[in-house]
Order: structure tokens, then sequence, then C-alpha cells
């Protein structure tokens, strides 16, 4: 019924007629069918649309054929009156409906309910051609509980055959002129299908080129990590790195165990407890998750030569067990970082108890036993 009010709307708008004449009607309803089938809705649709087998397509109300009859008729400027308020409120558009009610039964009685109904298309057509004062959309939404369907507003010259909606010839009639601008509702016409169509492809689109996107970034991250390894591959010190000096790491492996950069930084709070510092490097005090206490040798430069003492010393601390000497626990080797990792001495090195003065200086008779002490593990050393 919306659909059909619509069209009369527009030709009411075009004319001043509420409805096609007879001639017309045939035209009228085919063009309507059309429409029907280009929105996807069931032919026979028609039938429950009109007041019968047939839909209605002109709305004669109590011997009215015009827009200006209805106007004229007593009292329906109250109608236009309690119309004019926002429509899209349920109570304003509840009150205009009332407004129309009341004009109706006093036109008609409340007998005829078919007259009533055709009245009412009546009544909303005549309202639809209130531009300027009332709006076309609310007044559809308020009548037939819609939207969408068409915007009223914006005309367009018509002359050619009403099958090819939305052009449509206006009837020789006196009343009335012969070519007229009606509005085209051109927004609303594509069905909901053809608007979700290209919605859906734009997001697939969109999608397509982010993934390309993404994958032109992993592409290059590992085209760089590619780059970086070829060219470490190529410098001298790296050459080492990964042959002699890992061979080294890996021969002894077994021995010790192996610590992660990672849990060797955890270990050692990221590094921030310096207890000494050596030939070889810096030494840091760690606790890992075991809750063992050790003392952490990190590499300062890397080069042949620390690479070569690196080694070395893992060769020798798993050749020598002496109670005098330091154990050596595990090692670490990833990238350019090289960790030694011993067992912790709390009380800290023998050069700083030699040293020391005061109440904490050694006696002459535990200087003679570190110095046998030392003999002996130099002894072991070289058996
Ligand atoms: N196992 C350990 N436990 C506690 N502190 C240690 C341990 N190893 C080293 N240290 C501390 O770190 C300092 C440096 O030790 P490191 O072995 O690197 O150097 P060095 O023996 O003095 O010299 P070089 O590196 O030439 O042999 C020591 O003086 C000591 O204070």
């Amino acid at each position: 019924n919306a659909f059909v009010a619509t069209s009369i709307a527009r030709y009411a708008n075009a004319t001043g007629r509420l409805g096609v004449p007879p001639a017309f009607s045939e035209m009228c309803l085919s063009a309507v069918s059309d429409t029907f089938r280009l929105r996807g809705i069931a032919t026979d649709a028609a039938v429950f649309c009109g007041l019968g087998p047939k839909i209605r397509v002109d709305y004669q109300c109590a011997g009215r054929n015009t827009v200006l009859e209805m106007m004229q008729s007593p009292s329906f400027n109250d109608v236009i009156g309690s119309c004019r308020g926002p429509l899209s409120l349920d109570i304003t558009c509840k009150t205009c409906l009332n407004y129309g009610i009341v004009y109706l039964r006093r036109l008609i009685g409340s007998d005829d309910n078919v007259a009533l109904s055709v009245c009412r298309s009546a009544v909303f057509v005549t309202l639809a051609t209130q531009h300027g004062v009332l709006s076309y959309d609310d007044i559809l939404t308020c009548f037939f509980g819609v939207q969408g369907i068409t915007t009223f507003p914006g005309t367009v010259s018509v002359t050619s055959t009403p099958a090819s909606t939305p052009n449509v010839t206006v009837p020789s009639d006196s009343s009335a002129p012969k070519t007229k601008s009606v509005p085209l509702p051109q927004k609303h016409q594509k069905p909901y299908h053809i608007s979700v169509v290209p919605g859906i492809g734009i997001g697939v689109i969109l999608l397509a080129i982010l993934l390309q996107i993404v994958l032109v970034v992993l592409i290059r991250r590992k085209n760089k990590e590619l780059r970086d390894a070829e060219l470490s591959a190529q410098s001298p010190d790296n050459a080492f790195h990964q042959g002699q000096s890992w061979r080294c790491a890996e021969g002894q492996s077994p021995m010790f165990q192996r610590y992660s950069y990672k849990e060797t930084t955890k270990a050692t709070n990221n590094f921030s407890t310096v207890i000494g510092k050596g030939g070889f490097g810096t030494v840091y005090k760690a606790q890992f998750s075991d809750g063992s206490i050790a003392a952490v040798k990190r590499m300062d430069k890397v080069s042949r030569q620390a690479e070569e003492e690196f080694c070395r010393e893992m060769e020798l601390l798993a050749r020598l067990h002496h109670r005098h000497l330091v154990n050596l626990k595990g090692f670490c080797v990833e990238r350019k970082e090289r960790f030694l990792v011993y067992e912790y001495m709390e009380n800290g090195s023998l050069k700083d108890h030699l040293h020391s003065s005061g109440t904490k200086a050694l006696s002459w008779q535990t200087r003679l036993q570190i110095a046998m002490d030392v003999a002996n593990a130099l002894v072991g050393s070289l058996k």
C-alpha cells in the first residue's frame, strides 16, 4: 500500500489528481507490478496490497477526485495543522492520525471500511503534496510505518510511458497540465541487496590490501634478517664466531649447562649488579630461576682474541677440577654475546683480601696457607 500510495502521491504532486483515470489504471498497475518485481517482491503481492484482487490506483474519496477538493473539505485544515509537528515522534504521529480519523468519520461515517481505507490514502496523498509545510518522509512513516521507500523532493520532467518508471505520461485532462515535473525518488529505489554487495566488495578489497601490506612488511623484515646474516658471515670476526669459537662452545657444551641469553639477562636483573671487572669483561652477580647464585662474566668486546680466551677458559675449566679452583657452571653463546657462569664466591677475590688492612687483614699463617693452596691448585692443573 505504501508503494502504491507513494506513486499516487507523486502523480498527485504532478497533476493535482488523487489517482490515475480509468484509462491509465492498467498501465499504472503494470508499472506497480514492475516495481514489485524490481524490488524482489512477489508479484501476487498486488492482491494483498489492494482492496481486493485489484490494486486501487485512484483514491476517490466521498466524491473528491483532486487534492484541491480534499483541501477544501471541512476541517481538513485541522488535519494539516495537527500533522505539522515532528511526525517522527510517536505522540505527534498519533495525534495526526487521530485528527485524520475524526475528519474521515465526519466525512463518510464509520461503517464503510473500504471507503475509510481509500479516504485514508487520499488524506495521505493530500498531505504528501504539502511541500514546505509537511515532511513527506515523516508522513509516509507515520501513515504506513515504513521508511526509505522514496524521497519525495526533487523533480524531473516527465513525458514518456508509465511502464518505464519513473517517467509518467500525464493524462489529457483540462484541469491538469500536460507535462509536469514529478519528484524522482532516485535515492532509495535500489533494493537493499544491491547496496550491500558493493559494501562487501569494498570490505574484501580493503582486507586484501591490508594482508598485502602485512605480507610486504614481513618479507622486508625477513630480507633484512637474511642480509644481516650474510654481512656477519662475511666479516672476519664473525667468520670466527660462526666457525671455530662456535665449535669450541659446542664441543664443551655437554660438560656445562647452557644458558640462554634471555635467562642470563633475567638472572642478572638486566646486568644491574656488577661485582668486578677483569681482562675478559665485566662480572655480574646473578640468581637463576632454580635459586642458585652465580657470577656471570660477560665478554666485553667481540674479537678473535676474546673469543679464543672464552674458548680457552671453557676448555681449561672443563679439565680442571680442584677444590681451590672456582667451578664453571655453564656458558651462554648467543648472537654476539658470550657469557661464562661460575659458582659464586661470596667472600670476594683473593686480591681484595691480600690488600685489605686493619682488622680484616690476613694473618701470616693464613697467607702461607693460601700460598700453599694456590701452589696445590697449580700442581693439580699441570697434572
Ligand atoms: N666466581 C666469582 N665469585 C665472586 N666474585 C667473582 C667471581 N669471579 C670473579 N669475581 C669478581 O670479579 C672480579 C673480576 O674477575 P675476573 O676473573 O674477570 O678477573 P681477574 O681474574 O681479576 O682478571 P683476568 O680476567 O685477567 O683473569 C674479581 O676480582 C672478583 O672480585
